[in-house]
């Protein structure tokens, strides 16, 4: 039986992410082994989970070092990696939008500066519709930067739209809906087709029963 190796991604999907391949019967109780291990091995099924930062999934299952990755549509749109999305897992919901101060909506300037953790996905949407930005590439409490002065608006994700709320900030535009994604290696696909395409038929299944939409 070939060895299969999963990218799982630490953090806000991470639950799920447990949760959906335990469903199936591809791993048992990882949840419990979870600690300060980055390194899970299912001797039973032959699988390895590594734990890694989800901006970091993709870069392993694009090297081969991980047969399969989760982690969100945002993610492998901002960083493009060569790899497979086979599965929309339903999980980990939310948009990416443009937001901004409630009351400078209607505000319509050139040359605005865009404070972002995802710069490619703001270069692509201002450039799509024709506008001259400046992008400012952030890691993290985007919303501070039109607060401070440091930009006119953010591109950052919203699920509940209570950080915005809780800033003063509102949803200009929307650019698309993201939810977790299964993502393979592309020569795993080809070499270890049959044990690879017999978990994401299994996650599918576990999928579709609807016990993961959130
Ligand atoms: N507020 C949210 N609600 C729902 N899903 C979210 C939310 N924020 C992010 N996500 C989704 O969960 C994924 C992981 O987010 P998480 O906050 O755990 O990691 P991160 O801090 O963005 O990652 P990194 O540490 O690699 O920068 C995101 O890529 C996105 O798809
Ligand atoms: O609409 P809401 O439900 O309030 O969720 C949106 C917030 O969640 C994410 O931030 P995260 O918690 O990952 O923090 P960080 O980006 O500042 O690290 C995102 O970047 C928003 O700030």
């Amino acid at each position: 039986m070939d060895s299969i190796t999963v990218a799982l991604p630490k953090g806000r999907l991470a639950e799920k992410s447990f949760e959906v391949f335990a469903s199936c019967g591809i791993t048992t109780n990882i949840q419990n082994e979870i600690s300060r291990k980055l390194f899970i091995y299912d001797n039973e099924n032959n699988l390895n989970f590594i734990l890694v930062k989800p901006s970091d999934v993709p870069t392993y299952v694009e090297h081969g070092a991980a047969d399969l990755g989760v982690c969100g549509k945002d993610v492998l749109l901002e960083l493009k990696r060569d790899c497979y999305e086979v599965l929309d897992l339903g999980f980990g919901r939310c948009k990416m939008v443009v937001a901004g101060p409630l009351n400078k909506k209607d505000n319509f300037l050139s040359n605005k500066r865009v404070a972002t953790k995802f710069p490619a996905i703001a270069e692509e949407f201002y450039k799509k519709k024709g506008e001259n930005v400046e992008i400012i590439k952030l890691n993290g409490s985007v919303e501070l930067a039109p607060l401070v002065g440091l930009s006119e608006v953010i591109v950052d994700i919203v699920e509940t739209g209570t950080t915005l709320k809780e800033n003063g900030l509102t949803v200009y535009e929307e650019i698309f809906s993201s939810s977790a994604r299964l993502i393979v290696n592309k020569a795993s696909m080809k070499t270890k087709s049959e044990r690879v395409k017999e978990i994401i038929y299994k996650l599918k299944s576990a999928v579709e029963s609807d016990m993961f939409k959130a």
